[in-house]
């Protein structure tokens, strides 16, 4: 095809000298012509040219620095190769140049330059007729041909013949004339333009068999060392095919270079793929993953899909498909675990311990979910913990405060970018095994969204009935999570659907009363927070008046939260102290004086406070933490004992409230004023309340004359004449519920009769028309609450005489519980000296 022998070429060519590769006779190769001669010679010979001679040009190899050919003729190369210029193209970015494509066609020998200007043009002698091999070539020659075809043939054939090109190749290899192969191969296996320029200048056939032959070895070498060092992936190696720039085959480009970038990315697929099938998923999952993993071979890196699909791969490998964690319970073990982790709440732990037998004997999870139900910080979190620890398994925690979407819970998965796991499945994959995980649901003013519940998905989860074959929409396959042992948490059940609930064992956790956080503090927050802090009981005391005082003064919650985190406010503070105390030290050790003071501490002080007065004195250890230290440390105290200050006037009570953050006592307060009759209420009270203040408004309105109350004026009717106005505090809170309905006739009461309410009486009860006091809720954290606010009387319906059990006794030795089934003993209690009618006036002028 090429072979010198059948061509003739003119015997003037114009020369283009290239900078880049060698054209070596039978290859083709890519030019960029941008110099001033070269771009001449493509303008006026190749473009207006028409006849096929005119696209013979003579290629030079130039070895010169291509920024110097300028005007200046270089020394030229002697031997060149005459070529076909089959394709030109022209560009004017970045700037003006022509790409040239070229076959080349024989050597010529440079006899004489004839033309400078516009291009070069010379005299040229063809080479590559002169000998060849007729036939079966005999002698040296002959052998070295055969020995070269022998060893182009090994090459090929360790190529995949798979790819067209390789096959074409080697169809070629037995067609072509044996004396074009050193080279056709010499321009296709890697060798450097210097080695080229070697081919280039052998014209005898002998020497440039000699010349090519140790090319082709080494290529061979280098080809059999990358397959054994890369065995397992042979078939793959057979496609890279080590032909550089100037192949035969235009179009068809090969390099070495691009293999290593391919062989990272099959490595890693490969690596990806090993991983999916060693996660032993089910069959559906896995045959899933394989899809997209096949996708995602084809997929380009920079298309954000790549990322995505990448992603869900990698977490459906993570995923705790077969891997569990055996059960090691031990009930014994785990009483002492939950004892020594936990004070207190003697019932929960109780229950939990029974639930932990029954599950252990039955060997299942199926069952209620357990739901602790209680205010924030009284450790519901941390006795799931301390249950996932006696159980040896992984703990994690889910919140689903606030999840109104179903995607939240079983995950979404739409085109694009918008798709994520659920919070489930992000848990397992956190928690790396199945085991346990932890729900927790809020009572947070987007509560509500929780309604939804029941199309969320979240019995799909939790229910054991079901949660065998949980389906994410994102992962799209099932999973089991019957190996999962749920536990949910709430501070309220009034946000929890029925439905939920109604699969779910409650379990109350009531706040603590002042006694037991004490102790919690001592055995558990005070360690835990000089821990954290590195520091020891030797640098820092904190006496139990003090733990009261910040009970009392500084935090006013039913948990203990706030409570650890003043003591972490403490240790802050001391622990800066004690820092500074060692800086001093350091100061002594340092300066030549402190060695002789025989490590006496107080002498070492004395020495560094004359060196530099403004350094702090180490502190005597330990630090005690006092009330003044402690007024230092958190500031004044931010509650008061402002009870009794506020129940000076006539129309104030204290009603008790339950909340989701456990017990509160509530200052109700009345005032009237000249008006037609109307009742204005205030504090955001629910439909509830607002109804239990008409009733209480209607009871004393039609007992006033029994009780002797009136209006401002001393009329008979307390509302003739008059507007009442009933304000609940802390009026940015939503309030509701019927229990507050003692407290709201106790205030109106005190307010027409012009009498005092006693200042250390708390109360709660509904109300009836009738006057009738009916049971209420949430008894124990009312209670409580009272006791922090240290009054001494109660007032409770006496329906509720029974929830006084769960009240510890020093609380209950500390209060006066007044049971009250009528309005009347309400009254009785909440004013000094009772509320009879015969006694009225006599009361009001010794009062005011
Ligand atoms: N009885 C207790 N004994 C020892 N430490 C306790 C006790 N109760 C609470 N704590 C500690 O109080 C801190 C808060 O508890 P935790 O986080 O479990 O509260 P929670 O009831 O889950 O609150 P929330 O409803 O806000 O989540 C933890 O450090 C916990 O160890």
């Amino acid at each position: 095809m090429t072979s010198g022998g059948g061509i003739r070429i003119p015997s003037r060519l114009p020369l283009l000298l290239t900078h880049e590769g060698v054209l070596l006779p039978g290859s083709t190769m890519r030019v960029s012509v941008d110099t001033a001669r070269n771009m001449q010679l493509v303008k006026s010979r190749l473009l207006k040219g028409t006849s096929l001679k005119s696209t013979i040009i003579g290629v030079i190899p130039n070895t010169r620095d291509p920024e110097h050919d300028t005007d200046e003729l270089p020394s030229l190369h002697r031997i060149g190769t005459a070529g076909l210029a089959v394709q030109v193209v022209g560009s004017n970015w970045p700037k003006p140049h022509y790409t040239l494509l070229i076959t080349g066609l024989c050597r010529f020998r440079l006899a004489q330059l004839l033309k400078e200007r516009p291009f070069l043009v010379a005299e040229v002698e063809q080479l590559d007729q002169l000998e060849g091999l007729s036939g079966a070539a005999d002698g040296e020659l002959g052998e070295l041909s055969q020995r070269f075809y022998q060893a182009a043939v090994q090459l090929v054939d360790m190529l995949d013949m798979s790819v067209p090109v390789v096959a074409k190749l080697r169809r070629l290899l037995d067609s072509l004339p044996r004396e074009t192969l050193p080279d056709v191969l010499a321009s296709m296996i890697r060798t450097s333009n210097k080695e080229k320029l070697q081919v280039l200048d052998a014209v005898g056939l002998e020497e440039r068999f000699k010349k090519t032959l140790p090319l082709l070895s080494r290529q061979i070498e280098g080809l059999r060392l990358l397959q054994k060092t890369r065995k397992p992936r042979l078939e793959e190696d057979k496609r890279l095919l080590p032909v550089r720039r100037g192949s035969p085959f235009p179009g068809h480009r090969f390099s070495l270079e691009d293999e290593d970038e391919e062989e990272e990315d099959s490595d890693d697929m490969a690596l990806l793929e090993r991983k999916i099938r060693g996660a032993s998923m089910p069959e559906p999952a896995l045959r899933v993953c394989l899809k997209e993993l096949k996708r995602l071979k084809k997929m380009p890196q920079s298309m954000p899909e790549y990322a995505l699909t990448r992603n869900y791969l990698e977490l459906m490998v993570e995923l705790p498909w077969s891997r569990s964690t055996t059960d090691c319970l031990d009930i014994r073990a785990a009483r002492v675990l939950l004892d020594s982790d936990h004070y207190a709440m003697e019932k929960l732990k109780k229950r939990v311990l029974e639930y932990l037998a029954v599950r252990q004997l039955k060997n299942n999870l199926k069952g209620p979910i357990l739901c602790f139900v209680g205010p924030p910080g009284v450790g519901k979190t941390s006795v799931g913990r301390s249950i996932a620890k006696t159980l040896g398994r992984e703990f994690h925690r889910i919140a689903l405060g606030g999840v109104c979407d179903q995607s939240d819970i079983r995950g979404h998965r739409s085109a694009g970018t918008g798709r994520g796991a659920s919070r489930t499945a992000f848990a397992l994959f956190c928690a790396s095994a199945q085991r346990q995980a932890w729900y927790r649901q809020s009572s947070d003013s987007r509560g509500s969204g929780l309604q939804n519940f029941s199309q969320t998905g979240v019995f799909q989860v939790l229910d054991p009935e079901q949660n065998h074959s949980f389906t994410d929409h994102y992962l799209n396959v099932a999973f089991d999570l019957s190996q999962v042992l749920f536990i949910a948490t709430a501070n309220t059940t009034a946000t929890i659907p029925p439905a939920l609930l109604d699969r779910m064992e409650v379990l109350q956790v009531p706040g603590y009363t002042q006694e037991e956080k004490i102790e919690i503090a001592h055995r558990h927050l005070i360690p835990h927070q000089l821990e954290q802090h590195g520091l020891t009981p030797q640098q820092v005391q904190i006496p139990q008046e003090t733990t009261v005082d910040i009970i009392s003064r500084y935090t006013r919650e039913a948990g203990v939260r706030s409570l650890e985190r003043k003591f972490g406010a403490i240790c802050r503070a001391v622990a800066v102290k004690v820092a500074e105390g060692h800086k001093v030290a350091k100061t002594d050790h340092a300066s030549p004086g402190a060695e002789t003071a025989g490590g006496e501490k107080a002498d070492g002080r004395e020495e560094s406070l004359a060196g530099s007065a403004d350094l702090a004195l180490p502190p005597e250890m330990p630090i005690v933490i006092d009330r003044h230290a402690l007024k230092d440390i958190l500031g004044p105290p931010v509650f008061e004992m402002e009870v009794s200050e506020r129940l000076t006037l006539p129309g104030v009570a204290i009603g008790l409230a339950w909340t989701p953050l456990g017990g509160e006592i509530m200052f109700v307060e009345a005032s009237r004023m000249e008006g037609e009759g109307q009742l204005t209420l205030t504090g955001q009270l629910g439909d509830v309340m607002k109804e239990s203040a008409h009733l209480a408004i209607s009871w004393l309105r039609s007992n006033a004359k029994a009780y002797g109350l009136t209006n401002a004026v001393g009329g008979p009717d307390p509302l003739e004449g008059t507007d009442i106005h009933l304000h609940f505090p802390a009026g940015a809170v939503t309030k509701d519920g019927p229990s507050a309905g003692v407290t709201m006739v106790t205030c109106l009461a005190s307010l027409f009769s012009s009498r005092l309410v006693r200042s250390d009486v708390a109360m709660t009860g509904e109300i009836t028309l009738r006057g009738l006091v009916l049971p209420v809720g949430g008894i124990k954290d009312k209670v409580l609450a009272a006791h922090r606010a240290g009054l001494k009387r109660v007032i409770i319906p006496r329906r509720n005489e029974k929830d006084l059990e769960e009240i510890p006794a020093n609380v209950r030795a500390d209060l006066d519980f007044v049971m009250a089934s009528r309005l009347d003993d309400v009254l009785n209690a909440a004013f000094d000296g009772g509320f009879p009618a015969s006694h009225l006036h006599a009361q009001i002028t010794s009062k005011l």
